[in-house]
């Protein structure tokens, strides 16, 4: 797709989106994030520029996401996450650039393909979205495969379902109703629902705004150890930069739509994060 502010400088910042990986070596044997992004990315975002009726409000973004790696995703309300999160799965009205999400081209999908991509994608939400009066298990299985006969899930996806409940820390409370658990249980519950569709790319929106700080590190080590462990990328959206300075391997900053941050984790500082919530001054004069 041709870009329409293809000419325009880029936004600079602590770290240029795309610098080399830093050569931190991993330690007690996880691998460094150089390591990490030796790999081929799962999530390939290039020139990206998203318009809804307007301006622009994601202009010229790249991303690329590596298989194990969380990667967080930082700006002021408003500054464009949940709109870079939409336009992987397709839900953004992408006006511009390409991207690539486990093969898939989202911006030209074939016939029935939206489907396949948005199966390949486990979303975690702020909202856990569970029904209050069904069982956590039924929770976890979510809309997994066909019911039987008699409308149940079948005992294969239910053995799944309980194995990711127990893998959350929550198998304890499969009978329970939802509404009996704790936002941090809830979540985890959700987690599982995400991981059940066996899912190359995990996309977590703001999953622990509504969660207190201890929850809130523990939702997070979880979401860590599953990209670690099974080699998904993570992406996720903060609005607290010391849970993001404490629990990803790279940031990626927007402001105002555009990328200003990019870097590993442990080379940035929260002063050189400062600037993604400084107030944005609007040039009338701009393109
Ligand atoms: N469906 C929509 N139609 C029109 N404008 C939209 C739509 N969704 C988002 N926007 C606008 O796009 C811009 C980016 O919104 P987005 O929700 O992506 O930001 P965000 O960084 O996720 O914000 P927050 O942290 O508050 O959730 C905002 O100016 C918002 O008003």
């Amino acid at each position: 797709m041709a870009h329409p502010k293809r000419g325009a400088a880029r936004a600079s910042g602590a770290a240029a989106a795309g610098a080399p990986a830093g050569t931190a070596a991993g330690s007690g044997g996880s691998p460094s994030t150089a390591e990490l992004r030796a790999g081929l990315p799962l999530v390939t975002v290039r020139d990206l520029n998203v318009a809804y009726d307007g301006p622009a409000v994601l202009d010229r973004v790249d991303l690329d996401l590596f298989p194990g790696e969380m990667v967080a995703l930082l700006g002021a309300s408003g500054s464009g996450k949940s709109t870079l999160m939409k336009s992987l799965t397709g839900f953004a009205p992408v006006s511009a650039g390409s991207v690539r999400v486990a093969g898939h081209d989202v911006t030209n999908l074939r016939r029935g393909e939206l489907r396949e991509l948005r199966s390949d994608v486990g979303q975690v939400f702020q909202q856990f979205n569970l029904i209050p009066r069904l069982s956590v298990l039924t929770g976890a299985l979510g809309s997994a495969g066909p019911l039987n006969l008699i409308g149940g899930f079948s005992s294969t996806h239910r053995r799944r379902a309980m194995e990711l409940l127990d893998r959350v820390g929550i198998a304890h409370k499969a009978k329970e109703p939802a509404r009996s658990l704790s936002g941090g249980q809830q979540q985890r519950v959700a987690i599982a629902r995400a991981l059940m569709q066996n899912p190359r790319v995990i996309l977590a929106d703001e999953p622990v705004a509504s969660l207190d700080p201890k929850l809130a590190d523990s939702v997070l080590e979880l979401l860590r150890g599953i990209a670690t462990e099974d080699g998904i990328p993570v992406l996720v959206s903060l609005h607290v930069l010391p849970l993001a300075l404490a629990h990803s391997d790279r940031i990626v900053g927007l402001r105002a739509g555009e990328i200003l941050v990019s870097g590993e984790t442990s080379a940035l500082s929260a002063e050189e994060l400062a600037p993604l919530y400084e107030e944005v001054e609007h040039d009338d004069d701009d393109e």
